[in-house]
């Protein structure tokens, strides 16, 4: 099937001349939920904002539903349903009519019974003659969601959804974009909760300085969080690995004072006891053990890391 949304070499650079997106290609698939990783100013919202045409790409091109986003503008927006970051809405009016009024903007006419169904589902149903100032930080967030959803779009975007809410909200807003994804709506969000993006998505991408690092399935990561490390710290320094442990996945520390020993927690069979043994053949003995999970935190760290070294290097080439 073809993707919903198709992003391909998208650059953006602003008018001061900083470039905050560099040939970013990605493909969404329909109902999927894409989790966007990426430390503060990596480029998540002028993505965003590039795929829903609010912010003009420099290069490269992004297509919704088949639809190119600057030839077939009206087209691309209207499968489109956006939350942004910031809490914009017009505080003197309800929040039946903000809702209402977004739907109108897209040119579609009025459903009653829509709307009402999106209220109920934000908890906002019996807000909904309440002027949008009489309501809560986390109440507006919802109307948000509301008018993003009101038009019945087939992709969500959410930027930063659950940044500053309370827990209730949150879980809320999980339990509605979950039974969104049920309905066959893509979601794509960005947050600074990796947790979340390990219990929502589908598929995770990192970008970082305007670069798209890695786009994975969520198992693929979990089986590299699924990694463990044992380290040994020995009673004396070894020079070098000894060829009889060549076939471990084995790092011995600058220093030499340590082992360390990479593992796949559920693998059948750990290789820790056969190496144990391997170690005490060939004479190496040690005082002491710890292990680690690596989690999807350490990958994430990792991977920017790297990201930046190599954007280093490749500046000072
Ligand atoms: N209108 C603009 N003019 C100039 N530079 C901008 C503009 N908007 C964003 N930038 C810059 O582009 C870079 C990427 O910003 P962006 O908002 O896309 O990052 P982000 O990943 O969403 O960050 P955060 O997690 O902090 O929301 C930043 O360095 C930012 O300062």
């Amino acid at each position: 099937m073809a993707p919903i949304i198709s992003i391909r070499d998208l650059t953006k650079t602003y008018d001061g001349g900083f470039t905050a997106l560099d040939g970013v290609s990605l493909d969404i698939e329909e109902g999927e939920i894409l989790a966007l990783l990426g430390p503060n100013g990596a480029g998540k919202t002028t993505l965003i904002s590039c795929i829903c045409a609010l912010v003009s790409p420099s290069g490269g091109s992004v297509a919704v539903g088949g639809h190119d986003t600057l030839t077939d503008f009206r087209a691309a927006r209207s499968l489109i349903g956006l939350v942004p970051q910031e809490v914009s809405i017009e505080p003197f009016e309800t929040v039946e009519n903000t809702v209402k009024f977004s739907r109108g903007l897209f040119g579609l006419p009025p459903d009653p019974a829509h709307i009402e169904k999106v209220l109920r589902a934000l908890s906002l149903w019996d807000k909904r003659s309440n002027r949008n100032m009489e309501l809560s930080g986390g109440m507006k967030r919802r109307v948000l969601i509301a008018k993003a959803l009101s038009h019945e779009p087939r992709v969500l975007f959410l930027d930063e959804p659950t940044a500053g809410v309370d827990v209730a909200l949150r879980k809320d807003m999980w339990d509605l974009v979950r039974s969104l994804r049920a309905e066959g709506v893509t979601i794509i969000l960005t947050t600074h909760y990796i947790e979340e993006a390990e219990e929502m998505a589908d598929r995770i991408g990192v970008i970082d300085s305007g670069k798209l690092l890695l786009v994975e399935q969520k198992s693929v990561l979990m089986q590299k969080m699924g990694q463990k490390e044992l380290t040994l710290h020995l009673a004396a320094p070894l020079a070098d690995l000894p060829a009889a442990l060549a076939d471990y996945d084995l790092t011995r520390s600058e220093d030499g004072q340590a082992l360390t020993y990479r593992y796949d927690t559920r693998a059948q069979r750990t290789g820790i006891t056969r190496l144990l043994a391997d170690l005490a053949a060939a004479g190496i003995a040690f005082r002491d053990l710890e292990t680690r999970q690596s989690s999807l935190e350490d990958v994430f760290l990792t991977l920017v890391d790297e990201g930046a070294r190599s954007t280093t290097q490749e500046g000072a080439a």
